[in-house]
């Protein structure tokens, strides 16, 4: 029998119960489980995972609905039996969420897409800078009180401006950063996807016609014919994909042996999109290739060597950690459960969620992105 499990209670005479596996930032989105008639039950657990018997114990036998962690058959059927119909991931990637398993057991599945898109954007172009211009390197130079006067060769980086940027996975989020790189530093855009991002395109074909006319060089974009091409050709490479078998270390040492030696790759996408350990060894090698870490292929922990590596930035998963972000994250999960609870449709359009995130307004009557247990949680749009 699992262990209790300490939990703190949000309107306890609720007709529905709601479980959350984590206390989650702001107070909107308990407000809103709560004045709509749920009991909503947050754990208050100090560890940071935790493992399917502690969950077990938190769904008990009477759920409704459940709010984030990794998820499937046991976990689902546990749901299932205690009465419930939705899970929502307080993230929009949901390669945690075994979906067939939900849609085998009934139970509808959320992601909270679109409110993280310049957020998490900008974590990976700060990613970008600090390991182009050795920011992390200067600074503990700096505090250890090394620095005795300018020097010539001091922590010489990457200049941005006019180079290249490659983008590998152009969606929402890649889309956003290309655009800071573009806008922001005047580089030159070469992506990959599966699909074409017609949007980016003829942003990035304006903002070149804007330049040309007030006498700068103009910006260019190309789509990659292949995820090789952007790699041979860029200076600086985010990776914005999903993480499913067509990602699985898609950055391998094929791929990293194929890039500029002096080239920066960032990955605020997941972790096992890069092989981590043949990453290691390429940072070994090659010095001056420079790398922006957000996620890691065995959080929380990195492979051995990287944390010793000076030509890696590591932070730990905080690319959609913005105030705003969050607190809109967490809105938007209670509102996929909830809006399944009241028997609300889908929102016509994931990618636009403002209207859920009004602080004071009454959010619409849908839910903001969900699927009934048997369609897909997550869709592609031409942004
Ligand atoms: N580090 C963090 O805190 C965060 C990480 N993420 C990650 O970023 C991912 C992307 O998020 P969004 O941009 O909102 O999703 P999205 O669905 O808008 O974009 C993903 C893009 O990847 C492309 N793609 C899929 N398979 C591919 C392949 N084999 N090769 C090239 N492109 C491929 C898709 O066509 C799509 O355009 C999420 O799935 C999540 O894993 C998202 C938010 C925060
Ligand atoms: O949203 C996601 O996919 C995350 O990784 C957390 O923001």
């Amino acid at each position: 029998m699992a262990k209790p499990i300490s939990i703190e209670v949000w309107n306890p005479s609720g007709k529905y119960r709601v479980v959350s596996t984590k206390s989650m930032p702001g107070t909107r989105w308990i407000r809103l489980l709560a004045d709509n008639d749920c009991r909503l039950e947050i754990c208050t657990e100090t560890k940071t995972i935790l493992s399917v018997d502690d969950i077990l114990a938190l769904i008990g036998d009477r759920c409704d609905v459940q709010l984030t962690e990794e998820w499937g058959e046991v976990l689902f059927s546990a749901l299932k039996r205690a009465g419930g119909t939705a899970f929502s991931n307080m993230a929009v990637g949901y390669n945690n969420v075994d979906v067939e398993a939900a849609n085998r057991n009934g139970i509808a599945v959320g992601n909270t897409p679109g409110v993280l898109t310049e957020t998490t954007a900008e974590l990976a172009a700060s990613l970008s800078l600090a390991a182009a211009r050795r920011i992390v390197e200067a600074d503990q130079f700096m505090r250890a009180g090394l620095y005795d006067g300018w020097l010539p060769h001091l922590f010489v980086g990457n200049l941005l401006k006019g180079q290249s940027v490659g983008v590998i996975g152009a969606g929402r989020i890649g889309s956003a950063y290309a655009r800071m790189m573009i806008e922001g530093f005047k580089m030159n855009l070469i992506y990959y996807d599966l699909y074409q991002s017609t949007r980016l395109e003829k942003f990035v074909t304006a903002y070149g016609q804007f330049l040309k006319a007030n006498g700068e060089q103009p910006v260019t974009w190309k789509r990659a014919a292949t995820m090789e091409d952007v790699l041979r050709e860029a200076d600086v490479i985010s990776l914005h994909p999903v993480l499913d078998k067509t990602t699985y270390h898609l950055i391998n040492p094929e791929r990293l042996a194929i890039m500029k030696k002096e080239a920066v790759l960032v990955n605020a996408s997941r972790g096992p999109v890069i092989d981590e350990v043949a990453l290691v060894e390429h940072l070994k090698a090659n010095p001056m290739f420079r790398v922006g870490l957000d996620v890691f292929e065995d959080e929380p922990y990195m492979k051995p060597g990287l944390a010793d590596m000076k030509n890696a930035v590591v932070v730990p998963h905080i690319a959609s950690a913005s105030k705003w972000t969050r607190e809109g994250m967490a809105t938007l999960a209670a509102l996929n459960v909830l809006g399944k609870i009241k028997g609300y449709p889908v929102w016509g359009n994931p990618n636009l969620v403002e209207p859920f995130l009004k602080e004071d307004a009454t959010p619409p009557a849908a839910c903001p992105s969900i699927r009934s247990g048997q369609q897909a949680v997550s869709q592609t749009f031409d942004i």
